[in-house]
Parts: structure tokens; sequence; C-alpha cells
């Protein structure tokens, strides 16, 4: 699905009523019946009180046009105007006056200065102040407003976005945000909604397909895709019938150390479990014995380096490489991955102590093959790129690091984003159960696996990123987020894999 910057929406809206040969009037009125049965649907008739707080602009336009639907089908609404200023939009002024048609209860004009209404804890408010109209941080009054809101413990729900919070751009620390319980957004979720700073305003979403033009929607270059189960189908590859594990690569994980050779064990037992003809763990020799009795379809090469990994020595040919968890970073370490990485031409992954070397050693970047892929979390990538003030620097530094150095990026957190270049893919699978020891590890073994298996390095990247949070959904579903260890998601590759072709009734 593309997510669209607030100007592409806007551009839509025009499109849409030239394709459409339709008045704004007439898309507002189409926009606010679908919200308003979906809130008849849930309320389905209830007595409470529903207080509809409405903004000058097209926003308002639509939170007047739902006061009037709800006042025809008899709840009990009391409608607000944050009146502070001349400038109301043509479609508010049509739906101002055809509030006044359906009853005498005028909404009521707050004069922004000093009346704040009551707002109970017993209240349905929907805010309908902003959307993506919002141009500058919300201060003052509205900021009392917005706060005596958020404080009421009222059920809010939020129109298009939570008002205040913005949709593409960096959140101004000072800008005050309505808090939603539930944001019923147009066309689709906005870019904020994914970030760890504002992405909790929302509280839960739903994305309402208002019909805008479709090939407008088409041809617009979105500001990032978010990856859900019907991109993720489209990125799978099916196996061959006349084929051999030749034909699905064989991945090198280079891993461990003393006490950390279970992050050797998690990735390589991922790569296998996701579909790699062959893998070969690298390892320090204190790990051989261990990598080879827990998982006896891995094979091992064992380093010289006892405790850690010393050297680097393989006969082997071709093989994706994937570096990093847990060898540590002391010098011994940093030489072996230099000389590995030195060896290689085609992609490789990236993780974790491999990061943190490449961001102490700047220098060893030129080495690593163009369009490999760097998985940090965000304590890795702070190192990699330096510390950021809001969510959106971080991906705008994430951006030119990608384009400076050619390489993918894949930013772990609960919405995992992939960044190449200008193209950013926001990952709708996983749960907090994955925030658990070793679970990057076994990302680092699934997306390298799919390099193998010669996806494309950037849809290994979004597919792998897809899959592992998949596999954590359905293994919550059986362990509960607390029971999710990494090694339990590794074991859930198949059963998300299958998931993407299930039919949803079944
Ligand atoms: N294609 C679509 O998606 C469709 C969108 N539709 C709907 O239209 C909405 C967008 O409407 P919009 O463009 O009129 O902007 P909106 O959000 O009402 O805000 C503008 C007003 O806010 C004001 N203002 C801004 N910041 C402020 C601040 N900090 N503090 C104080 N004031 C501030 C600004 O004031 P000004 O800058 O002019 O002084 C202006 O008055 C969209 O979210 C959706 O609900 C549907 O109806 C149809 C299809
Ligand atoms: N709250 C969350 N929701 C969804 N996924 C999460 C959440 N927290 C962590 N994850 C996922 O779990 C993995 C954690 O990786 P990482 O921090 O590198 O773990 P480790 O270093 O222990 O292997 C990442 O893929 C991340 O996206
Ligand atoms: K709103």
């Amino acid at each position: 699905m593309k997510i669209l910057t607030a100007a592409q929406l806007a551009e839509a809206d025009q499109a849409t009523l030239k394709s459409q040969n339709i008045s704004s009037t007439d898309l507002m009125e189409r926009v606010s019946t679908l919200v308003f049965n979906k809130i008849h649907e849930r309320l389905n008739g209830a007595p409470v009180p529903v207080k509809i707080f409405c903004g000058i602009g097209n926003n308002g336009g639509d939170g007047l046009a739902i006061a009037r639907h709800m006042i025809q089908h008899g709840y009990h609404v009391t409608t607000y105007v944050t009146n502070c200023s001349k400038k109301r939009s043509k479609d508010f002024l049509v739906n101002y006056d055809k509030v006044k048609e359906v009853t005498k209860d005028w909404p009521i004009l707050l004069d922004c200065e000093e009346d704040i209404p009551e707002i109970s804890p017993k209240d349905i408010v929907i805010d309908a102040i902003f959307g993506i109209g919002l141009n500058r941080p919300v201060k003052g009054w509205m900021a009392s407003l917005f706060n005596r809101t958020n404080d009421s413990g009222a059920f809010t729900v939020s129109i298009d976005m939570p008002s205040g919070l913005f949709s593409d751009t960096a959140q101004p620390a000072d800008s005050a945000v309505i808090q939603a319980d539930h944001t019923f957004t147009f066309n689709s979720p906005k870019l904020s909604f994914f970030l760890e700073d504002t992405g909790n305003y929302t509280g839960t979403f739903e994305v309402l397909n208002i019909g805008l033009d479709p090939t407008f929607i088409h041809q617009a270059d979105p500001a990032a895709m978010l990856i859900t189960r019907e991109s993720a189908q489209n990125i799978y590859r099916p196996r061959k019938k006349f084929s051999h594990k030749g034909d699905y690569g064989h991945v090198l994980v280079m891993a461990g150390s003393k006490g950390k050779i279970g992050a050797a064990v998690l990735a390589s037992t991922a790569a296998i479990n996701s579909g790699a003809g062959k893998v070969t763990a690298y390892v320090p020799s204190c790990g051989n014995d261990i990598l080879q009795s827990s998982v006896p379809e891995v094979m091992t090469i064992a380093d010289s380096g006892v405790d850690q990994l010393n050297d680097f020595k393989t006969e082997l040919e071709k093989y994706i490489l994937c570096v990093g968890p847990g060898i540590g970073t002391s010098d011994e370490v940093v030489s072996a991955f230099a000389k590995a990485i030195k060896l290689q031409s085609s992609p490789v992954l990236i993780d974790a102590d491999g990061i943190n070397i490449l961001a102490a050693n700047i220098e060893l970047l030129k080495d690593v093959p163009a369009k490999s892929i760097l998985t940090p979390h965000d304590g890795e990538l702070e190192r990699l790129l330096g510390g950021w003030d809001s969510s959106m620097e971080r991906l705008d530094k994430a951006r030119e690091f990608s384009m400076q150095h050619d390489v993918i990026l894949v930013l772990k957190g609960a919405h995992s984003i992939t960044v190449y270049k200008d193209h950013m893919y926001i990952n709708d699978s996983g749960n907090a159960g994955m925030a658990t020891a070793g679970s990057g590890d076994v990302l680092s073994g699934i997306i390298s696996s799919f390099m193998a298996q010669s996806y494309d390095p950037l849809m290994a990247a979004v597919f792998g990123a897809y899959i592992h949070g998949a596999s954590g959904d359905i293994a919550a579903q059986t362990y509960a987020h607390e029971g999710l260890r990494a090694g339990i998601i590794s074991n859930f590759v198949g059963p998300a894999i299958l998931q993407l072709f299930r039919q949803e009734n079944k």
C-alpha cells in the first residue's frame, strides 16, 4: 500500500474532482458518510453524549457533516467550532449551513480565548479540528483544548489524523497533539503513524478507501510503501519442481564468540529454516561442536581463533555472507571481518557487531559491495549515523547514508523500515513479543537466506522483515508475547510463508 504525503493527498483530491466530475462538497459528503457508517455500526444508536470538535478547514467540514448525519440518526450530539480565524474553507461553510437544516442547536462557536468546554469520561469526542492541512505547531488556547481532551478520559475518535500530528514532517517538540483512541484515516495511513515518537497518537487506526482517482494514486511516487501480507505475496517466489539444493544458494554465517555462540546458532538455524539450499556457520573453534550438535542441517567451518574469530579462510566459492551477530569488536575480530568483507563481490548482510565495527572503522565501508544490507537496531544506527532529534530526521539521515554508500538499511523497530536511497518500505508485521534477545540474529538469517535464494537484495530485506514479523505474530498466538524466544520465532518461518496464501475464511 502506498503511503502518500499530505501534499500528494491534496493533489489526489483535486485529480478526483476532475476525473469523477464531482464537487469538493460531494467528496466531503462521501467521506463523512463513510465515517458516519463506521461510527454508527459501532454505536448502534447508543444514547451516549457525543462532542464533535470542528476546525474551520475541510477537516472541520468533515466533522460538521458527520455531526449532521449523527443528529439525523438521533444521536446526542453537541457540535463545537474552534472559531479561531475568519479563513473558513468553502466546504466548511457549506456544511456549517447544512447542520442548521437538521437541528435548532447550532454549532457552538468557541472564541479561542477562554471557553474550553467540560469533557467528561463518559463522552465520546470526535476530533475534526486539523487534518492534513496542519501547517504549524499547535500552541496557546488550542493546546489547552487538546490537553483538556487528552486528560478527560473520554473515548476520542480522530478524523483523518489526530489533530496536531504532522503527517510527513518532523513533529515539533512543543506542539500539542490529540491522543486518539481510534483514527479513521483517508485513502492511506500517514508516514507519522509508523514512527516511534508519533505512532502512538492515532490509537488504533482504520484506513477508509474514499475512492480517490486510481490513476493518480497509481502514478504517484509514494513517500513509502507499507508492506502488508498482500505486498509480501507479490514478492514471494515459489520453488521450481525440477530444482535442487544448488538452486537455493549457500549462506555463510560468520558469527559468534565465546559466550555468544548462540547468535551463530540462531542466525544459521533461521537461514536454513527460510529455505537456503545450504548453510555453513563460520565460527571460532569453541563454537564448532555446539553448532554441530544443535543444528545438524548446518555445516561448520572452525576459524583458527578459539574464543573469537581472528581470520577468514574458506574453500567455498559461491556463498552469501551474513556477518556480525555476536562476533565482538576486538582488533582480531576487526581484521577477520575486514578480510572477509574484502573478499566479497556480491552483496552481503552485516548485522550487530559487524555494524559496530563499520561505525568505528568507517573506511571499511568502501569494501562493502553495492546493495549490501545493514540491519541496525537503534543503538547500532546511532553509532553509524550519529544521533537524531526526531524519527523523521532518523529517516533523512538513513536515506543520505544509503545514497552515499549504496547500501540497504533495515532500521529495526516496531515497524522496521527498509531504506534504499529514496525508497522506503515500512513493515507491517510483528509484535512487541519480538523485543527479545536474539530476535535480530534470526532476522539476519532469514534475510540472507532469501538473498541466497536469488531474491534481489532490496526485496530480500523487505520480504525477510515481513516474514520475520509474521513468524512472530503466528508464534505469539501460541506462546503469547512473553513466551516468545528468538528460536521459537525462527521455527515459525514455515507457517508464516504458508499463511501468505491461506484463504482468509479458513
Ligand atoms: N484528499 C483527501 O485526503 C481529502 C481530505 N478531506 C479532508 O480535508 C482535510 C484537509 O483539509 P484542509 O486542507 O482544509 O486542512 P485542515 O486539516 O482542515 O487544516 C487547515 C486549517 O487549519 C488551520 N491551521 C493549520 N495549522 C494550524 C495550527 N497549528 N493552529 C491553528 N490553526 C491551524 C489553517 O489555518 P490557516 O493556516 O489558514 O490560518 C486552516 O484553517 C483532510 O484532513 C480531510 O479531513 C476530505 O474532506 C476530502 C478528501
Ligand atoms: N515492539 C516490537 N514490535 C515488533 N517487532 C519488534 C519489536 N521490538 C523488536 N522487534 C523486532 O525484533 C528484532 C530485534 O532485533 P535486535 O534488537 O537486533 O535483537 P538482538 O540484538 O537481540 O538480536 C528486530 O527485527 C525488531 O524489528
Ligand atoms: K482531526
